[in-house]
């Protein structure tokens, strides 16, 4: 029977309880955004495949219970993840906070050298932004990483199709991401400027107009 992917990737998010982790995976993987909140209960997890160039890439998003009491089961999965995504609230101060502390816990649970991502979401809240976005960038170039703010609400650099026209043209292909990503929402939730996903062989940063850009598997 023929393989239904020709690359699967493994995305972990990790964070707060409440920062938004489960609603930027159904904006991400079902383009939808509701109000409730449900807090997630241990683990779950979500699968988007695209098509890029011809190869099929299998996306399987995990999302993790904010909550201290389920730490134990939610640090288990770290090991699998090829990407970890550490998620803040920009309106909730001690969230932003808490990233050292999931930092350290990628430190003692996951694989080494796993590619790790900052996203500081609710960007739609700015009148309660307690966060300023200079902090968060300072904290990201500490630890090495890239970092974008999101919003679950607005769509904003999860899923960027509505944005990308106002952004200057990037180059169809490029062996590994630019140095820096260019200055409007180009980037999405799992975008190649974000993450240098592992894998055989080198990597190359393919943009499709319906999820902007991605990195797939030379
Ligand atoms: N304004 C705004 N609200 C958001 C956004 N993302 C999430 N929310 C709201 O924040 C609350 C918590 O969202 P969740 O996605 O359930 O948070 P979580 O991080 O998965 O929480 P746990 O499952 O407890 O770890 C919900 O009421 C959402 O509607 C966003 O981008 N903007």
């Amino acid at each position: 029977m023929a393989k239904a992917y020709d690359h699967l990737f493994k995305l972990l998010l990790i964070g707060d309880s409440g920062v938004g982790k489960t609603c930027l995976i159904i904006r991400f993987a079902e383009d939808n955004f509701n109000n409730t909140y449900i807090s997630t209960i241990g683990i779950d997890f979500k699968i988007r495949t695209v098509d890029i160039e011809g190869k099929k890439i299998k996306l399987q998003v995990w999302d993790t219970a904010g909550q201290e009491r389920f730490k134990t089961i939610t640090t288990a999965y770290y090991r699998g993840a090829m990407g970890i995504i550490l998620v803040y609230d920009i309106t909730d101060e001690k969230s932003f906070e808490n990233i050292q502390n999931w930092m350290k816990s990628i430190k003692e649970n996951a694989s080494a050298g796993v590619q790790r991502l900052l996203l500081g979401n609710k960007c739609d809240m700015e009148a309660k932004r307690r966060v300023r976005k200079e902090r968060a960038d300072r904290l990201a170039r500490e630890h090495g990483i890239r970092f974008f703010e999101t919003s679950a609400k607005s769509s904003t650099n999860v899923d960027e199709v509505r944005h990308t026209r106002a952004c200057p043209p990037l180059p169809e292909t490029a062996v590994r991401p630019p140095p820096s990503p260019p200055s409007c929402s180009h980037q999405s939730l799992l975008s190649p400027t974000g993450f240098q996903l592992p894998g055989p062989g080198h990597l190359a940063q393919v943009r499709r107009p319906e999820i902007g850009e991605w990195v797939v598997l030379d």
